[in-house]
C-alpha cells in the first residue's frame, strides 16, 4: 500500500494474483473451504512471504496438493482443531510448521488466525502489502458474514489492507477516505461493486465506474451498488471516496502463467 497524498489511500486489490509477480508481498491464510490449485499456486509460490492455515483448511491444503504435499508446508497453522484431522495436522507438524490451539468460542478461527499473523510478523518484522485469505466464500452463510465481520475487527489489528478471495470472487474494506483503485491488472472479472454492509454510507462518490455515486447514501433496503462494472475509458482506475467503512467487491479471472 502506498499513498499518492495524504488523503488518498492507493491499492491494486488483485496485484497479489498477478503471475508476472512485480514485488507484491503478501501473508496468505488459508481458510477451510475447497481451494484451487491455481489460485495458492500463483499466491504460495510468487507473493507469500508468511503462509497460515487455520483449522479444516489443512484439510484443504492437503486435498489440494497431494500430488506433492511437501512443497506445500505452511509456516502457522491455527484453530480450535474441530475440523482438521489429526493425521493431515501431524503431517504438517513433522515437516516443521508451528502449531497453536486458539480454543476461545466468541471469535472465528480466522479472526484468532488473523490476530496470530498480525503478530508473527511484528515479531519477525515481516513488511508485506496485503494479507490475503483464501477460501472465503462459500460454503456456509454464517461463516461467509463472520468472514466480512473479521476484516471489520482487522481495522483494529492492522493497517495492512485483508482481502478475501476465491477463485471468483474478492472482497476488502475500504477505510474511511478517498481510496484509488488500480483495476487493470488482467485478473479483475467484469464486475464489481460496493456494499454497505456494516451499516448505512451516507456519502460515497466515485468515478471510473459504469454507475457511479455522486455523494449519495448507500443503505440496505434502499440503495447498494451490486452488477457495477469498470468505465471502460477510465484507464483501470476507481476512485471511491467515503465517510464510513465500505464493502469493495469485484470478480476475479484467475490468469495461467
Ligand atoms: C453471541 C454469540 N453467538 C455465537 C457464538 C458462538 N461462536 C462464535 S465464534 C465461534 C467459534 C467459531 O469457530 P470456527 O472454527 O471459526 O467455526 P465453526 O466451524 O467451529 O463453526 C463460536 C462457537 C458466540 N460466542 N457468541
Ligand atoms: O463454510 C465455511 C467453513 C469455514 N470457513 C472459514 O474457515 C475457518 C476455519 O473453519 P473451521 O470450520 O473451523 O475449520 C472459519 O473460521 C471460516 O473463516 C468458511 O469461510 N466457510
Amino acid at each position: 500500500m502506498s499513498s499518492t497524498s495524504p488523503t488518498v489511500t492507493e491499492l491494486t486489490p488483485l496485484a497479489c494474483l498477478d503471475p508476472q509477480n512485480k514485488g507484491v508481498r503478501i501473508a496468505l491464510i488459508v481458510l477451510n473451504q475447497p481451494q484451487s490449485l491455481d489460485v495458492l499456486a500463483v499466491l504460495w509460490t510468487k507473493a507469500a512471504v508468511l503462509k497460515a492455515v487455520t483449522d479444516g483448511g489443512v484439510n484443504r491444503l492437503y486435498d489440494a496438493t497431494r500430488n506433492n504435499p511437501e512443497s506445500w508446508i505452511p509456516d502457522l497453522i491455527t484453530g480450535d482443531f474441530d475440523s482438521a484431522s489429526s493425521e493431515n495436522l501431524q503431517y504438517y507438524k513433522d515437516k516443521g510448521s508451528e502449531v497453536i490451539c486458539t480454543p476461545d468460542q466468541d471469535h472465528t478461527d480466522f479472526t484468532k488466525c488473523l490476530q496470530l499473523v498480525v503478530q508473527r510478523m511484528q515479531e519477525r518484522n515481516i513488511q508485506v502489502d496485503y494479507i490475503v485469505s483464501v477460501g472465503a466464500f462459500g460454503g456456509r452463510m454464517d461463516q461467509v458474514m463472520a468472514n466480512i465481520n473479521t476484516l471489520y475487527e482487522a481495522r483494529s489489528l492492522t493497517s495492512i489492507p485483508v482481502i478475501l478471495l476465491d477463485e471468483v470472487s474478492m472482497a476488502f474494506l475500504l477505510s474511511p477516505g478517498k481510496t484509488l483503485l488500480h483495476v487493470q491488472t488482467g485478473g479483475e472479472g467484469e464486475w464489481c461493486g460496493l456494499v454497505p454492509v456494516g451499516g448505512t454510507c451516507p456519502h460515497v462518490t466515485t468515478t471510473g465506474l459504469k454507475w457511479n455515486l455522486n455523494d449519495q447514501a448507500l443503505k440496505f433496503g434502499e440503495l447498494i451498488s451490486t452488477s457495477n462494472t469498470f468505465d471502460q475509458s477510465a484507464a483501470g482506475l476507481v476512485t471511491v471516496e467515503t465517510n464510513d467503512p465500505l464493502l469493495w467487491t469485484m470478480g476475479v479471472n484467475v490468469q495461467r502463467s
